[in-house]
């Protein structure tokens, strides 16, 4: 990876001096690369933002800023925010409304000799795509326009650090969509080292080069959008990117017997309780009498939402035992079953996340059942 341009290590906090609600917290961006921290509302994600920052002061831990030292909870040392060099974004864009759009840019811009301002206010514009407006006020533009204004503002001094707070959450979703990609192609032109906060995990995989995965304070996971997605290490981390399918089974000599097949877990003793956990979309729906190299169970289809670019499709089916399996599967495929019709279902195995009781998460290994048994 690149060398590391903001570092957080260990960083804790609490408001009331009592609860924690950032704790043990590290992390690491790199130059040019968009890393989102990701988490439910209330977890700690703008907290860990504000602290980089320096809008908060920092209680325990210690924040780097291109290799220096700007705050330690031990010694103390708290540098202002203004002192950071770090560009800042918020989900309310903070635009001065009695100033024209260039001065919100340019004012950021104190150290530069006067002449040297507006030029740079107009680069920073052009940017963003947003020079033709330089003389309009904030009022006159949309939000998307005005997200654009912020975004120039904070990349004007040239920052090599830039942390964004739900930047996108006051735009509607059409226009928030086309915003996001222009904003993702001028902070990988910058070469800024980003952090920015979600709650969105759609939002997260489309921005960031990695996602840290936060809950109630603390780390959940780290890494490639692509890899948290399909390795979650927790029942948490599964859930928090897609609605799941979700069934029981106990464990006998490496395998949990499904409905649905036979899952790896070789991780787990015998006797073991586990989840078996799987995506909509790893949950094939075929013609009750089509091919399947795998187990196919019968089900009955009983809700079919059609969402553009996928259909969603809930399916009854019934376990051996009796017990009634109420599944949802996402296809893009060219079988479009109708409500009540006879459908058969397959699981691929290796798609499966098998998760104990105590939430130890483990990725079932990426191998072919071996038989039914
Ligand atoms: N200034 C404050 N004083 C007291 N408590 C606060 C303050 N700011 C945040 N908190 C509390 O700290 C916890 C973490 O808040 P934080 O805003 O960091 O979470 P978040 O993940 O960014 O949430 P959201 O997505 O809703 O903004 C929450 O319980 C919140 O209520």
């Amino acid at each position: 990876m690149s060398e590391i341009i903001l570092g957080l290590e260990g960083v804790g906090h609490s408001y009331d001096g009592v609860v924690e609600v950032v704790s043990g917290f590290s992390l690491g961006v790199g130059a040019g690369e968009i890393v989102c921290l990701l988490g439910p509302s209330g977890c700690g994600k703008s907290t860990v933002l504000r602290l980089a920052a320096g809008l908060e002061t920092l209680q325990r831990g210690r924040i780097q800023l291109r290799g220096e030292t700007v705050a330690d909870g031990e010694s103390g040392v708290s540098q202002p925010p203004e002192r950071r060099n770090v560009g800042l974004v918020f989900q309310d864009f903070a635009l001065f409304p009695h100033l024209t759009v260039a001065r919100n840019v340019a004012f950021g811009l104190a150290d530069l000799p006067e002449h040297q301002r507006g030029q740079r206010a107009l680069e920073a514009l052009a940017q963003v795509g947003m020079a033709g407006y330089a003389g309009s006020y904030p009022h006159a533009l949309s939000g998307g326009q005005q997200q654009r204004v912020a975004l120039a503002r904070a990349l004007a001094p040239r920052p090599s650090v830039m942390l964004l707070d739900e930047p996108f959450s006051g735009l509607d979703a059409r226009l928030r969509e086309q915003i996001r990609d222009d904003t993702l192609r001028v902070l990988k032109r910058s070469g800024a080292a980003t952090l920015l906060v979600t709650h969105d995990p759609e939002e997260a995989m489309f921005m960031a080069d990695r996602i840290y995965l936060m809950q109630a304070g603390k780390l959940i996971q780290s890494g490639p959008p692509a890899e948290v997605y399909a390795r979650p290490n927790s029942e948490f981390a599964a859930k928090f990117f897609s609605n799941i399918n979700e069934l029981e089974g106990i464990v006998q000599n490496g395998w949990v017997a499904t409905p649905l097949g036979p899952i790896p877990a070789a991780q787990w003793p015998s006797g073991s309780s586990v989840k078996v956990i799987f995506r909509p979309e790893c949950l094939d729906c075929v013609p009750i009498n089509g091919a399947s190299g795998r187990a196919v169970l019968p089900a009955t289809v009983t809700e079919v939402r059609f969402i553009g670019v996928a259909r969603l499709i809930r399916v009854l089916a019934t376990a051996e035992n009796g017990a009634a399996l109420d599944l949802q599967v996402r296809t893009s495929g060219a079988f479009a079953p109708e409500v009540g019709a006879k459908v058969g279902l397959s699981l691929d195995p290796a798609r499966a996340f098998v998760f104990g009781p105590a939430q130890n998460a483990m990725q079932t290994p990426l191998a072919e059942p071996r038989s039914n048994a």
